[in-house]
């Protein structure tokens, strides 16, 4: 194995792979508290349009917001739609 300059030895192949897949998993690891934020956030928000809305006497659902969720998710498929149903289920907290 040659030695570079500094005197540390190249990596292998495997070493390389696994220092890729480490910092993958950090940048997935980042994103996934990032996405729990988020999602935590926007049912707190969910909820107080919710509580606010039902105040003033209006209705407990509004359909065509919630079909204006299902269309933003749209572009990823199946698994968009179950995902846009999940975050108005976590939205709709104690009230649904
Ligand atoms: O946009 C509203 O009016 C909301 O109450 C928010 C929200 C949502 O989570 O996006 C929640 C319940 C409604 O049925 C529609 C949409």
């Amino acid at each position: 194995m040659n030695a570079t300059v500094d005197g540390d030895q190249p990596k292998s192949d495997a070493e390389e792979a696994a220092a890729a897949i480490d910092g993958f998993r950090q940048e997935i690891d980042h994103l996934d508290a990032e996405i729990l934020r988020l999602v935590k956030r926007r049912a707190e928000v969910s909820q107080e349009v919710g509580r606010a809305r039902m105040a003033a006497g209006g209705p407990r659902i509004v359909y065509n917001r919630e079909m204006d969720v299902l269309a933003r998710y749209r572009e990823l498929g199946a698994e968009g739609r179950e995902l846009a149903m999940i975050l108005l289920r976590l939205g709709r907290g104690r009230l649904g």
